[in-house]
């Protein structure tokens, strides 16, 4: 049985700009799975995710949130609909200023003001889990690439979403390390069983990281399927995109006469 959706979005448009950049996104996004959005660079997948967490409003349609459309809401109840979210951005946005610690810490300070003891608690247990167990006292700059992305991560699981949205958290990495990073989001995902919604370059490799893909193509989703169904697409839009990944070849022989 299909999981339940947990965000939909329903006929969203928008246009930035000059440009129609969503052209009618009618798009289920499942509870507590992972779902990677994929499409050429600039077809809108940074302004989808924004979309889903009332960072950017549709000019038309409808944006669900657990039965909420946060499309219509004021600042004060899109704010309650937001702390069920964490969004990782390619960046990381850590706090230069800020150690380790006290990036992973600033959620738990300045929106739940828990005492120190639990605090601590919180942050080295997170800082454990991905891997920077003993590296609080270190800044950003004295962080790797990969480091950083853990820190990163270590601050969106911190408050214990029910969603996180990560878009393309990989930007930046060897592709070693690019695969490791999208291991340990995998095994986040699996043992806290949030929903994440990803952004993502790396094919193939969404297919086999993500529950669900979702391609993006000319404002509209073009396909949306189990990792497994969608690789069989007969979509030759879809086919030709990830093709350059090496799935299939480019202009697949014909078998035709
Ligand atoms: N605030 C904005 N004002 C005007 N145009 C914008 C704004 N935000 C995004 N755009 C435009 O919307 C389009 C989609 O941008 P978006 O960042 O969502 O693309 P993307 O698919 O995430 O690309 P990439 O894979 O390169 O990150 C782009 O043409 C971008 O220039």
């Amino acid at each position: 049985m299909e999981p339940e959706p947990i965000i939909r979005l329903n006929d969203v448009h928008k246009t930035l700009g000059q440009q129609q950049v969503l052209r009618g996104i009618t798009l289920a996004i499942p509870k507590g799975k992972m779902t990677t959005i994929i499409g050429r660079s600039g077809e809108g997948k940074s302004v989808l995710l924004k979309h889903m967490i009332g960072l950017l409003q549709p000019d038309r349609g409808e944006v669900w949130v657990d039965g909420v459309d946060i499309a219509r809401l004021h600042a004060q109840r899109l704010n309650e609909v937001r702390k069920r979210f964490a969004m990782l951005f390619q960046s990381a946005a850590l706090f230069d200023s800020l150690t380790v610690f006290d990036n992973v810490a600033f959620p738990l300070r300045e929106k739940l003001r828990l005492p120190a003891s639990e605090v601590n608690r919180r942050v080295d247990e997170k800082l454990e889990q991905v891997g920077l167990k003993g590296m609080g006292h270190k800044f950003p700059a004295e962080l790797s690439g990969g480091m950083k992305k853990r820190a990163g991560l270590a601050r969106a699981l911190v408050m214990e979403p029910e969603i996180i949205l990560f878009d393309e958290p990989t930007t930046g990495l060897d592709p070693l390390m690019a695969k490791t990073i999208h291991e340990l989001i995998c095994d986040m995902q699996r043992t806290f069983g949030f929903t994440a919604v990803m952004v993502s370059h790396e094919i193939p490799e969404v297919f086999s990281f993500s529950d669900y893909v979702a391609m993006i193509h000319a404002g509209v989703i073009a396909e949306m399927a189990p990792s497994g169904e969608f690789v069989k697409t007969q979509d030759p839009v879809v086919r030709e995109f990830i093709s350059v990944g090496g799935l299939y070849p480019v202009h697949p022989v014909s078998t035709a006469g």
